[in-house]
């Protein structure tokens, strides 16, 4: 008997590039006659134009020259078309900034103007439901989830819990110590970056931690996380920008969904038992969700505004903060040199009767520039996350239409030679001078002083920052007061390559973690 073939993941694809082929003559046609009769909203008033930049193809517009590592290509156009060029993705305009004083004067300066966020499909309307601080645009439930959240992210909320960086640090080292068998056997740390960001986030909102990377909360935490940068890349989806594709099945349309719904079951389910708890008259730590549920007939926020709020904190909270420790632990073994000189640094200030602390910080300023010089040479989110503008505004002769979308290019401003000499060396000596901490450097008056722009900008700059640099800072100077990290022969690491399309880290990878004496064992507790 004849049967309907049974549709496999190729023929699924087939039908999407069909149906994209049919969509893109369609759309050509339209994209010919807007663009031939249209002109409108590529000048102002005065006939002011965009800026220049790449022609892209019809329908999909630049869209192919963005699907992997794209901050190469917005790079290679900043060196073309300047430090503010357009570039189109189907229907959505983009301005790329590469210029530090253009970020300033456009998302600081002008900041009621461009700090809202663009509704994109996926992200904003599919997988946030249009809730959450991340994807909302400017208005009054940003500013109520932004409040909220700076609650419990400022630096003085970030004072009072510092005692849980401070544990999860010494327990991520004692992990890799156990695990690494005091330096006899190869670990991947990267697992074990990922858990102690994941405990701090998790104690942070939920009030709770797991306690080896064998729980079943790391693995799906850290898949959630990973999988949310794969479907939001700013520049990534066809779907976005695609609208006809938003209506037809499509594979990212399905794994948004999927997402959205995994995401409210996973931190919505740990969202009631908190409530249970709390109504059976149980003890419940001071934790984000205590916060909300406590205060939630003054705020009026319903099940589906926490659960998306909490999905913000442990997406935003914990692929970030990893990702910077396994890039440290990628680089360090390449640089004995570097490694030599902040040993000899802890030596003098800290000794090796102890661990370093965050009163240390200060003494101890060439680890603070291994940390910063990390973060310039491999910011995760390389196009951070896009502002978009509610008003035309006209800058320097150029015109940027209402709902442009703003992407700051920091691979390029962190390799301008004129700020960072030899930018494709790693080199923290760079950083030896400046004492600031990132969040302060983000409020430098010049903005070509400031360290680097891994935080983003202006209204909308990344809340997390100061308990990123304190668990960051806790971690990666354990670490180097612990151990001697040292490439295994024959396993050389790859420094070029990424994982991940949005939210990057190194490509898997083992090294040695050779105790450097006796002392870290007896300090470590072991
Ligand atoms: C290395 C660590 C981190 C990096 C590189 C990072 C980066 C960023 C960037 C680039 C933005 C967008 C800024 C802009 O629009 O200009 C952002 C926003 C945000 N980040 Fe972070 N982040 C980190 C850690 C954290 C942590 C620990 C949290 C804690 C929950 C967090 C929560 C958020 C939230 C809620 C937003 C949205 C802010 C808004 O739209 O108003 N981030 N982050």
């Amino acid at each position: 008997m004849w049967r309907l073939p049974q549709l496999t993941r190729s023929h699924v694809e087939s039908m999407t590039q069909l149906v994209v082929l049919v969509a893109s003559v369609v759309s050509a046609l339209v994209w010919i006659l807007r663009h031939r009769f249209s002109s409108a909203r590529r000048r102002d008033a005065q006939g002011k134009p965009i800026p220049p930049g790449p022609i892209g193809l019809p329908l999909i517009g630049s869209f192919p020259f963005l699907t992997k590592y794209p901050e190469l290509s917005l790079d290679t156009w900043s060196q073309k078309f300047g430090p503010l060029y357009s570039v189109q993705l189907g229907n959505q305009l983009f301005m790329i900034i590469s210029d530090p004083q253009i970020a300033k004067d456009l998302m600081v300066t002008n900041g009621s103007i461009f700090s809202s966020r663009k509704e994109m499909f996926l992200k904003s309307k599919t997988i946030f439901a249009g809730r959450g601080i991340t994807a909302t645009p400017y208005n009054d439930t940003w500013r109520q989830h932004r409040r909220i959240a700076a609650g419990w992210l400022m630096s003085k909320a970030v004072e009072s819990y510092t005692h849980v960086l401070d544990y999860e640090a010494t327990v991520l080292v004692q992990d890799l110590y156990h695990d690494g068998q005091a330096g006899c056997a190869p670990i991947n740390p990267q697992p074990y970056a990922g858990r102690c960001s994941l405990n701090n986030m998790l104690r942070i909102v939920f009030g709770t931690r797991t306690d080896s990377i064998r729980h079943p909360l790391v693995a799906k935490a850290l898949r959630l996380s990973r999988e949310f940068m794969n479907c939001t890349g700013p520049m990534s989806n066809l779907t976005d920008f695609v609208p006809l594709l938003q209506r037809i099945p499509n594979p990212m349309v399905t794994r948004g969904k999927q997402l959205h719904k995994d995401l409210v079951e996973t931190y919505g389910g740990m969202i009631l038992d908190i409530q249970d708890r709390l109504k059976a008259g149980e003890d419940v730590s001071d934790c984000l969700v205590k916060t909300m549920i406590e205060t939630n007939e003054e705020e009026g926020l319903d099940h589906l505004d926490m659960a998306i709020l909490c999905s913000a904190f442990m997406i935003g909270g914990v692929e970030t903060t990893a990702s910077i420790m396994q890039w440290f632990s990628a680089l360090i073994p390449a640089y004995p040199e570097v490694q030599a000189k902040a040993h000899a640094e802890l030596d003098r200030v800290v000794g090796r009767g102890r661990l370093p602390t965050v009163e240390d910080e200060k003494n101890l300023p060439y680890i603070h520039a291994i940390i910063k010089e990390v973060e310039r040479c491999h910011n995760p989110f390389w196009l951070g996350t896009p502002h978009t503008n509610v008003q035309d505004f006209t800058y320097r002769g150029w015109f940027i239409p209402k709902d442009t979308v703003l992407v700051l290019n920091t691979f390029t401003m962190h390799h301008d030679a004129t700020r960072h000499a030899d930018p494709y060396t790693f080199n923290p000596d760079r950083y030896l001078h400046d004492n600031t901490l990132s969040s302060e450097s983000a409020n430098l008056a010049n903005p070509y002083e400031r360290d680097h722009w891994m935080f983003g900008a202006g209204r909308r700059i990344c809340p997390g920052m100061w308990v990123a640099e304190r668990e960051v800072w806790l971690a990666i100077s354990r670490m180097l007061w612990a151990f001697e990290m040292v490439e295994i022969p024959g396993e050389p690491i790859d420094l070029r390559e990424y994982d991940g399309l949005s939210g990057r880290s190194p490509v898997p990878f083992r090294i040695r973690l050779a105790p450097r004496d006796e002392q870290v064992k007896v300090v470590l507790g072991l």
